[in-house]
């Protein structure tokens, strides 16, 4: 059995896998998991959402149980505090599997660890025209299907031939394929990648972070901005302009836990820059904005509203203006100050002494400290990288509009 497996790891192996696109079932009828996975799309990180879900997950499905008389059920057991430490080991054991089938658990794919953007192996569904023929039933894999299915049934059948594999199970949407990608040197550790992710994001889920992880993101969030421009503007200002700005479309639909991601680089996200450019319009060019967008809020047809916006030209202008245009001298500024009020959210120790505790032997040892500290450092990077990209801009938006001002006064004198 054991040379069968080790055969499989360096050709292909087919998993039979638990599995629906509603993988929550797997573990009862936990209808909340749904989100929850949903919600760890990693996109946004939403960690007090998610505690929030898992709360609600836990008072509606396991407080009736421990409260039905008579119950069986030892409360010591049975607290939020250990359904969090169970959810958390069953997530840090799931992951994305593909687009059809979602988040889920695979019985020995869980084997890997993650590197980011390295994978050694990867498991992809065995039909790739499979996608939503039979969306609306079938939910819950029939699980005595599997069972005849499972690799493991075939290999003591003795079918363990790839072919073989293959022509039985080609369309089956039980199955996951197991690909190793690229090779890999005999005792080296085999990786797969979780996904996409931040190091927030690693660490929420997966408990760990990785240095230089080339995906890792800061967030500001929309109250930082808010209360920036409220250092600057008035409220009134501040709230008609971020209504402006949602009003255009630029915001996401969840209002409670908007904010805005710098990449890596310390690139900015286009939203971001388009808010503080309507932030620093001037009023009467806002003032007729503003109108435009009221009117075509009237309309009650959709397309009617879409082909006034369209023919509007300051909207035309700002939809087509691209990150370096939006960088004028009042948003390189602003940039520059939310990068230092979301750095002071890190307390008063410096970038570098951050970098200096991170090399003290404790944290090796205090996992949590190491993982925390791996996060601050590399979010506090970023905002480093934001403020370069930022001063950058800025220098060249100065030396272009000095450009402009000095071609104007050569036409003027000649
Ligand atoms: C699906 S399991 C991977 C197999 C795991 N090593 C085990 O013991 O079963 C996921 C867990 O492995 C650990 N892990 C995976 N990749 C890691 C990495 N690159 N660095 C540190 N820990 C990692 C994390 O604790 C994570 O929650």
């Amino acid at each position: 059995m054991r040379g069968v497996w080790l055969r499989s790891l360096l050709g292909r192996v087919i998993f039979s896998f638990c599995l629906s696109r509603n993988v929550c079932l797997w573990f009862g009828v936990l209808k909340k998991w749904t989100s929850f996975c949903v919600v760890l799309s990693f996109i946004r990180q939403t960690v007090q959402e998610d505690k929030a879900l898992v709360y609600e997950d836990w008072r509606e499905n396991i407080l009736p149980l421990l409260d039905s008389e008579p119950s069986k059920l030892n409360p010591a057991f049975f607290g939020v505090e250990q359904y969090f430490a169970a959810k958390s080991l069953i997530s840090s054991r799931s992951f994305e599997i593909d687009d059809y089938h979602g988040f889920g658990m695979v019985p020995l794919a869980d084997l890997f660890n993650h590197k980011t953007g390295a994978e050694d192996v990867h498991f992809t569904a065995l039909s790739s025209n499979n996608e939503s023929e039979d969306d609306t039933d079938d939910e819950i894999v029939d699980e005595e299907a599997l069972a005849q299915n499972s690799s493991m049934d075939k290999t003591e059948k003795g079918v363990d031939s790839d072919m073989e594999y293959s022509s039985i199970t080609e369309d089956d949407t039980s199955m996951l394929e197991m690909v190793m990608i690229k090779d890999v040197s005999s005792g080296a550790e085999v990786f797969n990648t979780y996904g996409i992710l931040g190091n927030a994001a690693l660490l929420h889920r997966y408990g760990f972070t990785e240095q230089d992880n080339t995906y890792d993101i800061v967030n500001i969030d929309l109250e930082l901005v808010l209360q920036w421009c409220s250092s600057l503007f008035s409220n009134r200002r501040s709230r008609s302009r971020v209504s402006l700005w949602r009003r255009l479309g630029y915001s996401s639909d969840t209002e409670n836990s908007e904010y805005f991601e710098i990449s890596f680089d310390g690139e900015p996200q286009m939203e971001l820059l388009i808010l503080l450019y309507i932030i620093f319009l001037p009023d009467d060019v806002y003032h007729k904005l503003d109108l435009s967008v009221a009117v075509a809020e009237n309309f009650h047809e959709s397309s009617e509203k879409t082909t006034f916006l369209n023919d509007n030209i300051f909207l035309k202008k700002l939809s087509n203006m691209s990150k370096k245009t939006l960088m004028t001298k009042e948003v390189c500024d602003a940039l520059l100050s939310l990068a230092d009020m979301r750095e002071s959210l890190y307390g008063l120790k410096s970038l570098e002494d951050d970098i200096e505790a991170l090399k003290r032997s404790s944290f090796v040892r205090d996992r949590k400290l190491y993982h925390s500290s791996v996060l601050r450092i590399s979010e506090r990077k970023i905002l480093q990288k934001l403020r370069n990209y930022a001063s950058k801009s800025c220098k060249i938006t100065n030396l272009s509009s000095a450009g402009k001002k000095l071609k104007r006064t050569t036409k003027r004198e000649s």
